[in-house]
């Protein structure tokens, strides 16, 4: 890979994808996106974007292959797990956990199976693309049960007789649903995480990667924040502050033509619930206004 050139790897097509471009592009980061393409040169910043398969990203982060993955937490950790197994080197640095992709990896037994505790997994198939996951969890349990490798349609497994329950990725729980199974043990919660290779970059890419990571917070932060203005009485305005979810101090300005009311405007880092902004009306607020937020900038 370029030793000027940041290197990203994303998944290429699938649930992480689109949230991937979209954090990138809230960075400023701008491609000319082309479906069939493994790799896209950023046309904005000295950066450029490998598209593979999920499953590929841990490797190529730890191999030192590109700068930077973007995958879930399950994936990363099975490999990892793979890895250790096989002596092979699973080193990377964990930069940021990234609020999206969030799922949880459950055993699941068929809807009409009794099931009073792991202990009653003794002996049973276990359909799962995740069997080191699996295989750490049973043992931790003390439970002696055979992990199957599916890389798909696992939750087909139990009904096709090639298993006994499953241990698949669940996030509304519908696919277990539709299919007859009945989710009974969490393993493991996931969400993407941002993940750098172990080896130190070079001065520049180093300078480009600092850029982006504080881009990166900004976007977050104000993922998680809203600008609240709202018309408050003056003699209120303690108490209106008091009410305010996790805020700052805010702005008070004032209104024409009134001098008994004032605009308070207000950056909050906390969601503003109906029943504040119901408390907020009872202390005589008018104009409630909650506006999401773009950009932040310390
Ligand atoms: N239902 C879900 N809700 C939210 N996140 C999910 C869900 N299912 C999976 N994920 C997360 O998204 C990642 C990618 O899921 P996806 O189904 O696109 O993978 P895949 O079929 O293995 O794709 P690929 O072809 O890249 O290997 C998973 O590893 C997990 O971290
Ligand atoms: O609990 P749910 O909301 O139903 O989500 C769970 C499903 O989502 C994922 O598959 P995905 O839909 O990404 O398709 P895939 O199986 O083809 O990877 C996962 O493998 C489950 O099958
Ligand atoms: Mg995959």
């Amino acid at each position: 890979m370029s030793k000027q050139r940041l290197t990203i790897a994303v998944q290429k097509s699938g649930r992480l994808s689109k949230e991937s471009i979209k954090l990138l592009s809230a960075c400023g980061v701008k491609f000319n996106m082309h479906e069939a393409r493994l790799m896209v040169h950023s046309t904005s910043h000295p950066i450029d974007l490998l598209r593979v398969r999920d499953d590929d990203i841990p490797g190529l982060v730890m191999d030192g292959v590109v700068d930077l993955g973007l995958v879930g937490e399950n994936v990363l950790e099975e490999e990892s797990l793979e890895r250790e197994m096989r002596q092979q080197s699973n080193q990377f640095r964990s930069l940021r956990r990234l609020d999206f992709g969030h799922c949880r990896l459950s055993i699941a037994l068929p809807t009409e199976q009794n099931f009073n505790g792991i202990a009653d997994l003794e002996g049973l198939k276990i359909a799962t693309t995740y069997p080191r996951l699996l295989e750490r969890y049973l043992k931790d349990q003390g439970v002696n049960a055979k992990p199957v490798m599916l890389t798909g349609s696992v939750e087909v497994a139990p009904r096709a007789g090639l298993a006994n329950a499953v241990c698949d990725l669940v996030s509304t729980g519908a696919t277990l649903e539709a299919n007859g199974l009945r989710e009974q043990q969490v393993i493991f919660r996931s969400q993407v995480q941002l993940i750098q290779r172990a080896e130190a970059l070079d001065p520049s890419k180093q300078q480009m990667m600092d850029k982006l990571l504080a881009r990166i917070d900004g976007v977050q932060l104000a993922k998680e924040s809203k600008y609240i203005m709202l018309h408050a009485p003056k003699d209120k305005l303690q108490q209106v502050e008091d009410i305010l979810p996790g805020a700052e101090r805010p702005t008070v300005l004032p209104l024409s033509h009134s001098d008994d009311v004032v605009a308070v405007h207000v950056v909050s880092t906390e969601t503003l619930f109906w029943e504040t902004m119901e408390q907020l009306k009872t202390l005589g607020c008018s104009s409630i206004l909650v506006l999401p937020i773009e950009k932040m900038l310390g």
